[in-house]
């Protein structure tokens, strides 16, 4: 399964021939330095893959021999079927974006030149190359005409991160190596640069090699996660969901840390069978059909939509009338009530949504289609289905939970 918050249309990679291929590939440093131990990954076309692990285990060392910034002391590496020793590394390097962590830019240079390097350096024509890099700034959150003329000095962490995006993938390079590409940055930014991203590879569907020693952003980020380990070798290359319910073992187990159950909030998609049906009313409803339908369905209240069916809130019944007319409508008592996620959101998501709303429930939409409401009660059930389909290789759909009591509107 891909990770909720990741791309769409970027998938697990065994179905489609890699996009990058290390085979059994090693790198020994003149030192004597084993920093990476025959090495086998494939990526993915439009696939993420993290490489996480603790310092010093060779990620870095892994991702710069595949733009050849480091030679490999064994193995091969192909990039689109073609083994890139075949390749002038300067040729090379210029169609895979690379993004570091300080950003990287020229401090010499102005955003909007910083952002055309590349195309310069393979003789775009300058118009079209300024052109490619204001869309991009766009594209990146930053308004070209305030910020193109700016020098980097002149920007914060946050926004050279976003200038360094900006700049790998100006010649619209197929690969983009990203080496703690949020690391310089704090937190809220850091999610902020995730979230963005994220919604960027959406469109884009470059094929990712990102490298982080934050398991946090691993799960959040890839489609699959490579862990790890020092010396140079994965223990681990699977999905998030894989690498948090089934640790390949006890490295990987401590690695993802004692509290995976709730990381596996991040990558758990809401479903359409996670959602329960309470009675549905319509802001022009009469009180007394409203009521009717209640208490037909034995329940305490309902979810209110608006004429055209989008969500408006919800009408609660459990203290009676209290003087209100029975010919009013609903709107009359109805509340305002603005928690939802998009059905496939993650449930980290929608239990983001309970808390900021102080809400029992979030209502789920397919578009503005409403589907029903997750509960807490059914946001566990759910994370027990993904663990449980985890370790019995069960559909969680499938998977049989002796149940609590969660019935709607109670
Ligand atoms: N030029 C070099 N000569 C000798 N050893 C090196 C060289 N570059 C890196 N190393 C060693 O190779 C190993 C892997 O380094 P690498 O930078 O790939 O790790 P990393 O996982 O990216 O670490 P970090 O998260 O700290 O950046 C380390 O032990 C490091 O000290």
């Amino acid at each position: 399964m891909t990770n909720p918050d990741a791309a769409p249309g970027a998938h697990p990679g065994r179905e489609t021939p890699a996009m990058i291929r290390l085979e059994h590939v090693g790198k020994r440093y003149p030192d004597g330095t084993h920093a990476v131990d025959d090495l086998s990954l494939d990526v993915a076309a439009g696939e993420l893959v993290t490489l996480v692990g603790p310092s010093g285990c060779g990620k870095t060392t892994t991702m710069k021999m595949v733009n050849r910034l480091i030679e490999p002391t064994s193995g091969r590496i192909h990039i689109n079927g073609r083994d890139i020793t075949r390749t002038d590394p300067v040729k090379l390097r210029r169609t895979i974006g690379y993004v570091i962590q300080s950003g990287g830019l020229l401090p010499h240079r102005t955003v909007l030149d910083n952002t055309t390097t590349v195309p310069t350096l393979l003789r775009w024509d300058r118009g079209k190359a300024r052109a490619r890099a204001r869309d991009l700034l766009d594209l990146v959150g930053l308004d070209p005409d305030t910020y193109g003329k700016r020098y980097p000095h002149q920007l914060s962490g946050g926004q050279r991160q976003r200038v360094g995006v900006a700049r790998a993938l100006a010649a619209d390079p197929p690969v983009l190596l990203m080496d703690e590409p949020f690391g310089a940055v704090d937190p809220v930014v850091r999610d902020r640069l995730q979230t963005e991203f994220l919604r960027l590879q959406a469109e884009l569907r470059k094929t990712v090699l990102l490298v982080t020693h934050d398991i946090d952003e691993a799960v959040r980020m890839g489609d699959r996660i490579a862990v790890f380990a020092q010396g140079g070798h994965i223990e681990q290359y699977d999905t998030p969901l894989a690498v948090l319910g089934t640790p390949a073992n006890d490295y990987v187990a401590d690695f993802v840390g004692a509290d995976r159950g709730l990381k596996r909030l991040a990558v758990t998609p809401v479903t359409p069978d996670d959602v329960e049906q309470p009675p549905v009313v319509r802001l022009d409803d009469r009180l007394a059909d409203a009521r009717a339908r209640l208490r037909a369905a034995d329940a305490r209240w309902a979810v209110v939509l608006d004429e055209a069916g989008a969500l408006h809130g919800w009408y609660d019944d459990r203290n009676g009338t209290g003087g209100i007319r029975l010919d009013g409508r609903v709107r009359d008592r109805a509340r305002r009530m603005d928690a939802w996620v998009p059905v496939g959101s993650s449930l980290k998501a929608a239990f983001g949504q309970m808390l900021q709303y102080d809400a029992g429930w979030v209502a789920v939409l397919d578009g503005d289609r409403f589907l029903g409401v997750l509960t807490p009660a059914r946001l566990h059930e759910a994370l027990r289905r993904s663990v449980g389909a985890e370790e019995t290789g069960i559909a969680p759909e499938d998977v049989v939970l002796e149940t609590v009591d969660n019935a709607p509107g109670r």
